[in-house]
Parts: structure tokens; C-alpha cells; sequence
């Protein structure tokens, strides 16, 4: 990297001394495999994305609550033979206690609901953006973090919750330029494969094991999914009429084979109906096969894909009004979901939508003399308290270096502090986008 004088590290042009015995071996420089730096052009837009998630998060009335990264790694131990288990960070910490960085958020929300009980007035909306991680052989060279962002409604039995959930999301996608030509969400509900497994009394406790596999239907072979079916205790039967059903993408056929009478074709007939109501019928659609990767869902389940099919699932959710329990809580309604940070900065990309997100700084204040920089100091200071925002030149610099960097950091405005204005208790100001020149009183510097 180079400073602002475009020499290397340092004084430019010094030359770098002989090696010595005692030279330091430079360590890795680079974050840890699957982590990333946010320097300063990708943190703008890191906070440019999570504003847009803060600002459509307080739209719809939601709060922001927090967790800890580390948690007891009780919390995300789940028997159902989910990727997100087998990918856990954990360890065991010096207290020899078994923890793990968080793979999700909604496990610490579920826990701090109990920790929180009768205190709480439902329904809660919540909603959190967190950093989430998992340990992945690096042999994929995928990413071990990532943020998440998280929206959750608790207390709400009603798919009222999932519609407002899903609006919101549409909300977002909408103010960053994404419309429902580049972007659409699969809907469905783990109660179409309850009513399946029902009628081949396989027993409830199979439930969660049969979701969990026959979420891997786009990522491994038909016959594996079929070979785990029946390892898991399915029949060969029951195993060709779910996959049956789950190849339905139409609600009327779906009623058609399960019948009106059942909780799944309400919920989603419900669903479609309020999706018109909130305006945003032509971002869904039903395919049974959605049953998303995590356990604990038990109802509604929904994700955002992109229409080209190039990217992973973008966001996803459902309802999980059994999670409570599992930690000996409880049981409330919940419904939530969790949006990445790396899918959708990649279908901006694509679309061509990534934001001008440029440093902006409305003034840069230079001495001229190196014996005002504490006047120059003091110009800072005037413009600061009036709210605006200064690049003060720390050292005594040439003019030339000065229009560098107030180029460079896209500043309106460069102020010279010279010694003659000075003594008249005035500066001179440069509004660099027109080049108008003017002096001013100090006092009257805004
Ligand atoms: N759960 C999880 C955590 C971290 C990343 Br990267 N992807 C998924």
C-alpha cells in the first residue's frame, strides 16, 4: 500500500536495510482461511447493505436485539443430521466447557425468549444482523463466515406472520433496485410431507430426519435421497409417493391429493391470498419441494432464489413453533428468516445494481504555514461543532499533496489557513467541484 505521497511504506524512496539476524519473519498478513477484511471501499458497503436491512427491519416495527457469537455448543446440537451441525465451530474453552461460534441466530433468540419469559409482551419482532460461522473443510473453499440478517415474529400463530415476513424481504429487494423479474421466492409448507407421512403412519420423530434429507433433493443424486429415505425408515412406497408429491408446484393439484380438509393447503391458500393483498403475488410461488435445511421448521417454509438459477438460495425462512421446547422453554409461535450477506452482494453484481458507495467528506482544512496547524486545528473544530465534516491535514504539506487528497477523499471543500488572511481573522475557501475561490470571516465559516 502506499501513503498519500505514492511512495511505499514509509519515506519514499528509503531503501529497505540488509536483513538482519534479528528480522521478525513477517507473519500472514491475510484474515484467517474463509474470513474476509472490510477495508474501507467494502465496509461502505457492507454498512450500505445492513442499513438498507436496518431501515426496512424499523419500516415494518421490528427491534434490534444482539447475542453473543460464542454459545454453549448445547444450543445448536440438533439429532436431525443437519449440514449446519456437522459444520459447527466449537471447541472447548479453557473453562472445559463446550462451546461453538454461532452457525445462526436463531437459537441465541429462542434462548434469550425463555431467559426473558412472562416478561416479554407478544408478539415480538425482533430482528438482528450477525456475523455466523461454520467450520467447512477448506477443500470447498467456500467462506466460514458470513452476516446474517435476521427478521422474527414470535407469539403469531397465524401465516399473517409469514406474509408480513416475506413483505418485508420484497420491501428490501425492492429498495435496492431488485425486482420480481430478477428475484422470486418458493413457497411451501413441512406440513405438505406431515400429511405424506401421515398416511404411511411413519412415525413423527422421523419427521425433522426426513425434511433434513429431502432437502439435499437439488444437491445429491435421486437414488441417494432414496437410499437415505429408506435407511431413515420409509418405505419404498411411502418414499415414491412423497417424491411424488413433492414434485407438485400447483396448489390445486396439491388439493387435489391431499384434500381441502388439511392444515397445509389452508396455511398456503391463506398465504397466497394475503401475498395478493400486500402486492406481491407476482414474487411467489408454490413448489412442495421447498422444505429448507434446518429441523426445527414445522410449517411455512419459503426461499429467495434468483430467476437465472446461477446463485445459491439468497435468503430463507419459516415457521418453528417447536424450537422453544427443545431447550425446555415454552413452546410460542415463531416464524423467521435469515438473509446472507454474500448471495445478494453477488446478484447485484450481476444485475449491474451495486451502489456508488464513495468516502464524502465536506471539507478538507489545510495550514499553509507549519506554524498554523493549531489555527488550522481550530478552523477544524468551528466547522466540526457546526455538524460538518473535516479532513484535518495533520503535517505540514505542499499545496500540491493537499488537492491530492482532496481529490482523492471527494471533499467539497478545501480550506487554506495562510498567514496573512489569518491576520485579518480570515481563510480561504475552495469549492473544488466549480473552482469559486473566496475568503472568509472565521466567524462567519459555515
Ligand atoms: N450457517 C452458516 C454460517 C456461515 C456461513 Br459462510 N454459511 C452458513
Amino acid at each position: 500500500s502506499t501513503d498519500d505521497n505514492g511512495g511505499g511504506r514509509g519515506r519514499p524512496g528509503a531503501l529497505s536495510a540488509p536483513p538482519t539476524t534479528d528480522d521478525v519473519r513477517r507473519i500472514d498478513v491475510n484474515p484467517p482461511r474463509g474470513t474476509r477484511d472490510f477495508p474501507p471501499e467494502e465496509m461502505r458497503l457492507r454498512n450500505w447493505l445492513f442499513r438498507n436491512f436496518r431501515e426496512v427491519s424499523l419500516l415494518f416495527g421490528f427491534e434490534e436485539v444482539d447475542f453473543p457469537v460464542l454459545e454453549s455448543e448445547a444450543l445448536f446440537i440438533r439429532k436431525a443430521g443437519e449440514e449446519i451441525r456437522d459444520q459447527l465451530y466449537c471447541f472447548e474453552d479453557r473453562g472445559n466447557r463446550r462451546v461453538a461460534l454461532r452457525p445462526e441466530l436463531t437459537p441465541s433468540l429462542a434462548r434469550l425468549v425463555i431467559q426473558k419469559g412472562k416478561s416479554l409482551s407478544l408478539p415480538l419482532k425482533w430482528f438482528a444482523i450477525g456475523q455466523c460461522w461454520r467450520y467447512e473443510r477448506m477443500t470447498r473453499g467456500r467462506r466460514r463466515e458470513h452476516y446474517q440478517w435476521n427478521m422474527d415474529i414470535i407469539g403469531v400463530p397465524d401465516v399473517t406472520a409469514e406474509a408480513e415476513l416475506i413483505s418485508s424481504i420484497v420491501t428490501f429487494f425492492k429498495r435496492i433496485g431488485i425486482t420480481a423479474s430478477d428475484v422470486g421466492f418458493k413457497v411451501s409448507s413441512r406440513k405438505v410431507l406431515q400429511e405424506v407421512l401421515r398416511c404411511y403412519s411413519i412415525p413423527e420423530n422421523l419427521f425433522s430426519k426426513v425434511c433434513i434429507i429431502i432437502d439435499k433433493i437439488e444437491k445429491i443424486p435421486m437414488d441417494e435421497i432414496k437410499k437415505e429415505l429408506k435407511s431413515a425408515g420409509v418405505s419404498e412406497k411411502a418414499v415414491e409417493e412423497l417424491l411424488q408429491v413433492l414434485s407438485i408446484k400447483s396448489l390445486t393439484k396439491l388439493e387435489e391429493i391431499l384434500g381441502s380438509a388439511g392444515e397445509a393447503v389452508a396455511d398456503l391458500k391463506l398465504l397466497f391470498s394475503l401475498a395478493e393483498k400486500f402486492g406481491y403475488s407476482e414474487w411467489i410461488e408454490f413448489d412442495a419441494s421447498i422444505v429448507r435445511g434446518l429441523a426445527y421448521y414445522t410449517g411455512i417454509v419459503f426461499e429467495g432464489f434468483d430467476r437465472e438459477g446461477k446463485l445459491r438460495a439468497i435468503c430463507g425462512g419459516g415457521r418453528y413453533d417447536q424450537l422453544l421446547s427443545t431447550f425446555g422453554g415454552d413452546d410460542l409461535p415463531a416464524c423467521g428468516f435469515g438473509f446472507g450477506d454474500a448471495v445478494i452482494i453477488e446478484l447485484l453484481k450481476d444485475k449491474g445494481l451495486l451502489p456508488e458507495v464513495n468516502l464524502e467528506v465536506e471539507n478538507i482544512v489545510s495550514a499553509l504555514d507549519v506554524d498554523l496547524q493549531g489555527a488550522a486545528a481550530r478552523v477544524a473544530s468551528i466547522l466540526r461543532e457546526k455538524g460538518q465534516s473535516v479532513d484535518l491535514v495533520l503535517e505540514s504539506k505542499p499545496l500540491k499533496w493537499v488537492f491530492k487528497r482532496a481529490a482523492r477523499i471527494n471533499a467539497e471543500r478545501l480550506i487554506l489557513v495562510g498567514s496573512s488572511e489569518w491576520q485579518r481573522g480570515m481563510v480561504s475557501v475552495k469549492i473544488l467541484s466549480s473552482g469559486e475561490q473566496y475568503e472568509v470571516k472565521l466567524d462567519e465559516l459555515e
